[in-house]
């Protein structure tokens, strides 16, 4: 089995984007026939871009077009993919930010709100960053059963909130997908890092893909799409530059480091709780 994160510098044009992404699927190197699991940025298909935004907010997930070219992607290039991130209008007239987990048949197997908006201040020309002016926030964890193993979903900033990952640790994660579109300078100071933390804590890989590069409304994000093992190692990474990563799949070291180092049974807190907030 073969994992693969697309990289890419997405704007606001909807068209373009999407061709940028299936012209990467179609030069993906593929190993025969064996099963293929593509992990896209956040905001793949639309990023920035306000008044776009807002055109494209989908009234409901069967009537998005966006999701609707992404499953077939998934179909035609007969690969499960992670769709990072489409708009889905939430009941105030904002969107939730939603993944998609495809099989190679395009079927849904399952998705993911982001839980955690970004609203928070970065010393980089945007300076200040307000997710939930546009997004509303999901209120569950997602862990999808898959060929490749249990896959658990989460978005950008989640990655700084460790109970979520341990959440999804519980409920019998082994790989955790994070589409992200992680600034430059926030990426440069704590993106390695907290991958690396959130693999060894909860033992999963972590499939990492981030944009790269300056994108529209002046925002730059950091790259270094990477897939770190449950050991914390980095099997692949892409620093700079639109592309992709990709390592073979290998679980058959998961079940020794989660013996030898038992820290899921050994905790002494208790197990994350999700508090919703309005
Ligand atoms: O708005 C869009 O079009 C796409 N979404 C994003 O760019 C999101 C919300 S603004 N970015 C992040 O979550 C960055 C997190 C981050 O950089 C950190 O935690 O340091």
């Amino acid at each position: 089995m073969q994992i693969s994160l697309l990289q890419c510098q997405s704007g606001a044009d909807v068209q373009a984007n999407l061709a940028f992404i299936e012209a990467l699927l179609a030069l993906l190197p593929r190993v025969d026939l064996e099963p293929q699991l593509v992990v896209l940025p956040e905001a793949c298909l639309l990023f920035g871009g306000h008044e776009s935004k807002q055109k494209h907010i989908a009234k409901s997930a069967v009537e998005s077009p966006l999701l609707g070219s992404l499953a077939n992607l998934a179909k035609q290039y007969q690969v499960y993919l992670i769709a990072g991130t489409i708009p889905i209008l939430a009941h105030d007239g904002r969107a939730y930010s939603r993944s998609y987990l495809f099989d190679d048949d395009g079927e849904e197997l399952g998705c993911y709100d982001k839980l955690h908006l970004f609203d928070v201040e970065v010393s980089d020309g945007t300076k200040t960053y307000r997710e939930s002016d546009t997004f509303y926030p999901g209120n569950k964890i997602s862990v999808v059963d898959t060929p490749f193993g249990k896959i658990g979903l989460a978005i950008c900033y989640d990655l700084r909130f460790p109970e979520l990952f341990r959440a999804m640790r519980l409920a019998g994660a082994e790989l955790i997908a994070l589409p992200s579109a992680f600034t430059k300078v926030t990426g440069e100071a704590h993106w390695q890092t907290l991958l690396q933390a959130r693999a060894i804590e909860t033992q999963c890989f972590m499939l990492a893909a981030n944009q790269w590069g300056a994108n529209d409304g002046g925002r730059e994000t950091w790259g270094q799409s990477m897939i770190v093992d449950p050991w914390g190692r980095i099997l692949a990474q892409k620093k700079t530059g639109c592309g992709w990563v990709q390592a073979p799949l290998d679980k058959t070291k998961l079940n020794d480091i989660r013996q030898q180092i038992p820290v899921a049974i050994h905790n002494r807190f208790a197990k994350p709780t999700l508090i919703e907030q309005s």
